[in-house]
């Protein structure tokens, strides 16, 4: 950098300062207390949060400076914005903005002109005028770059872009990172949307839209700090390979303590691990071996028909019957000795009026209790404790059977018996029964059978105080309508960031083919949909390549917009046999390190195809990490994955294999798989064939 330039100096010097104060202030906390005083030891907890956010500041203090003349006010100032705030000690003033203040909105929706902007602010909306908007990049504590993209008064042409390339032409680890410096303005929109919205957003590969419902979560733990708590947030994503990727952006923003978790490994906690979850369920082994006729997907296929509305509401149906007849047309009377009776008809009175309130497990529970009170009160009153000890026995012999005999309030057993009882086939479809019922009998679950699970659990325990603030459900082409209500349900009022992209649908067998049916779940008051067309993970090339497959898709869906980053064209190499496959793939391998590329793929088609090419890679010398189903961490570097586990991950250099027509037809399942492997690629994209290369890129 030339360090002659004003600009530089200008910067060099805040930067400095900052510094200054940031040593200033960490100084003036004092040494960390370690004594018993009770007040001291709460205090000390502040402290040491005061002394983790400085600590944060002085690596990066902020990244970003927009001068802004309030209006009314006398001149502009310069805003600097950062990862988190601080206010100068001697004066209280801003000194850096933390990113979520409602005035650094500005730094991400202003996107130039000389027209009056305006933000949000408590005290209502707050206009003025935009002088700068300058990027700065601050490594080890020192300036690297400086990008104005706008100035008041110059010619601004092309300059909004140059920060944003610069940011994503960076080589990635195996770890997602914060976009805090360069979030654009149509996601900003998101991030900073109002909390009580279930957003639906639609958003093409490589939108950003696993990134911004991170931010989005700090956004609302900063906005909403008196009532919402990280403790009561929740992150359902696909499996905890991705879970682990992701791992990293929410501390680098600051936020801890946010559940991250599958929407299977929260179910069978409800559930107290009451179930056993089948592995691979027959659907999904069709949908991700070589068949070349699948089954069409409707409403009556088992996954999408057990995730519906439409069962939820059969299931609500069955749920009021069994509370309505759970003691009979005549509650049975308790005889606890000859003679001494309590009458059915004050059961009844028990448990359908007084206990009314309580959800079904726990108020039969309360039955049971009160019966025994009563019973022993009976007890109290025989004066012959001979004659009481041995009425106490049998008497409550006979009150363990009368509670036996009353229903059991378990949504395993509730659930079994709608798919064994003779009526089953008149109000679900045959194969829904059959293909359930077989798996129950065996004592499995399948896993679109979980949300159903926990609705008839949530019925009949109510909530065992579980409530959520916020629930982010990424992957969402995936889920079902019934996941998403069941979440709901765990909520006072619908505070939703659900995300998806219907070309990457490949478990359509059991997820959505359109949004409205997850948008179905809530009034039209609380829903908001939001589409992302920009993709900013890959190249020019990469994008326009990949556009070519999204058609086959059948979702109907728009062309993703690149963001003008060019890089190699794409690549695609018939291979005449199969010897030929190991070099070209240690070209690959070796030419993308030279290239500086941190991580590379190889994405096969199957989970088999993936063990082979691994087994063949490890006897060439080459050293690869193989994914599979069920693994916990993305270490980066070689990768060889299949490809519906990559969904969701992205890398330096891809190579797609065996992208032939027998691995890749032309049906939509093999498009969409086609198209999440391809758009996992940042810089560089390649795909090899043997026989004829898929229609789908052809
Ligand atoms: N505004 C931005 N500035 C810099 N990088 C960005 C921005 N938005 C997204 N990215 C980068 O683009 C890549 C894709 O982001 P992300 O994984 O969140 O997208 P996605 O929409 O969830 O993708 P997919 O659906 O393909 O899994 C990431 O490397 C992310 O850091």
């Amino acid at each position: 950098m030339e360090t002659s330039n004003p600009t530089y100096r200008e910067e060099t010097q805040r930067l400095q300062e900052t510094f200054e104060e940031i040593e200033r202030q960490r100084a003036a906390i004092g040494p960390v207390y370690r004594g018993q005083d009770f007040t001291e030891q709460l205090l000390e907890e502040k402290r040491e949060e005061y002394r983790r956010r400085l600590a944060l500041l002085g690596n990066e203090p902020y990244f970003g400076r927009i001068d802004f003349h309030e209006d009314g006010k006398a001149a502009a100032v310069p805003l600097y914005i950062g990862k988190r705030g601080m206010d100068r000690a001697d004066t209280n003033e801003a000194y850096v903005i933390d990113w979520r203040a409602p005035v650094a909105s500005l730094f991400y929706s202003f996107i130039g002109g000389e027209s009056p902007v305006e933000y949000e602010a408590p005290e209502g909306t707050i206009g003025g005028s935009v002088y700068l908007k300058r990027n700065l990049s601050i490594r080890d504590k020192a300036l690297q770059r400086i990008v104005d993209s706008y100035e008041r008064g110059g010619d601004n042409i092309g300059l909004n872009d140059e920060f944003l390339l610069y940011k994503l032409g960076d080589k990635k680890d195996n770890k997602l990172r914060d976009i805090v410096s360069t979030i654009q303005a149509e996601q900003d929109a998101i991030i900073r949307a109002t909390r009580y919205k279930a957003l639906i957003i639609q958003g093409a590969a490589g939108s950003g839209k696993t990134t911004v419902a991170l931010h989005r979560l700090a956004f609302l733990l900063y906005q909403y700090q008196q009532q919402m708590k990280a403790e009561r947030m929740i992150i359902f994503a696909p499996n905890t390979m991705f879970l682990d990727y992701i791992s990293g952006v929410l501390p680098e923003l600051g936020v801890g303590n946010v559940e991250q978790t599958t929407f299977a490994a929260w179910a069978l906690d409800r559930l107290n691990a009451n179930v056993r979850l089948v592995k691979d369920t027959a659907e999904g082994n069709v949908w991700f071996s070589l068949v070349a006729d699948r089954p069409p997907i409707d409403d009556e296929t088992p996954g999408r028909f057990k995730g519906s509305l439409a069962f939820k509401e059969k299931l609500d149906e069955k749920l009021r019957d069994m509370e309505q007849s759970f003691l009979g047309d005549e509650p049975p009377a308790f005889e606890a000795w000859d003679g001494k009776i309590l009458p059915g008809s004050m059961v009844r009175e028990w448990f359908e009026v007084e206990y009314r309130h309580y959800a079904l497990a726990p108020r039969r529970e309360r039955l049971v209790a009160r019966i025994n009170r009563w019973l022993e009160m009976q007890l109290t009153a025989i004066g012959d404790p001979k004659i009481r000890k041995e009425r106490s026995k049998t008497a409550k012999s006979k009150l363990r059977t009368y509670a036996n005999k009353l229903q059991k309030a378990d949504a395993l057993e509730l659930y079994k018996s709608l798919f064994s009882a003779p009526d089953a086939a008149a109000w679900m479809p045959a194969k829904v029964v059959k293909e359930t019922h077989a798996y129950l009998k065996k004592g499995f679950v399948q896993p679109e059978d979980l949300p159903a699970l926990v609705w008839i659990h949530v019925a009949l325990n109510g909530r065992e105080n579980l409530s959520f603030d916020h629930v982010v459900v990424d992957e969402a082409q995936d889920v079902s309508p019934l996941q998403i209500a069941v979440l709901n349900a765990f909520m006072n009022e619908p505070s939703f960031t659900i995300l998806g992209d219907l070309a990457q649908g490949i478990h359509a067998y059991r997820g959505v083919q359109r949004w409205e049916e997850l948008a179905a779940v809530f009034d039209d008051e609380h829903n908001s949909y939001h589409a992302l067309q920009q993709s900013y993970r890959s190249t020019l090339e990469i994008i326009e390549f990949a556009n070519r497959i999204l058609p086959h898709t059948n979702t109907g869906l728009p062309a993703a917009t690149p963001v003008f980053r060019s890089g190699d064209p794409v690549e695609i190499v018939r291979l005449e046999r199969e010897e030929e496959r190991l070099p070209f793939i240690r070209g690959f391998v070796e030419s993308n390190r030279e290239r500086g590329m941190h991580t590379i793929a190889i994405i096969g088609r199957t989970d088999e195809a993936c063990e082979k090419l691994h087994a063949e890679l490890s006897a060439g010398g080459i050293e690869a990490n193989l994914i599979s189903e069920g693994q916990t961490q993305y270490r980066g570097g070689v990768t060889i994955v299949p490809v519906y586990l990559s969904k969701g991950l992205e890398f330096d250099a891809v190579l797609v294999a065996d992208a032939n027509d027998r691995h890749y037809s032309s049906n939509p399942q093999d498009a969409k798989l086609l198209y999440v492997g391809c758009t996992r690629a940042l810089h560089q994209l390649a795909l090899y064939a043997y026989g004829e290369v898929t229609p789908l890129v052809r």
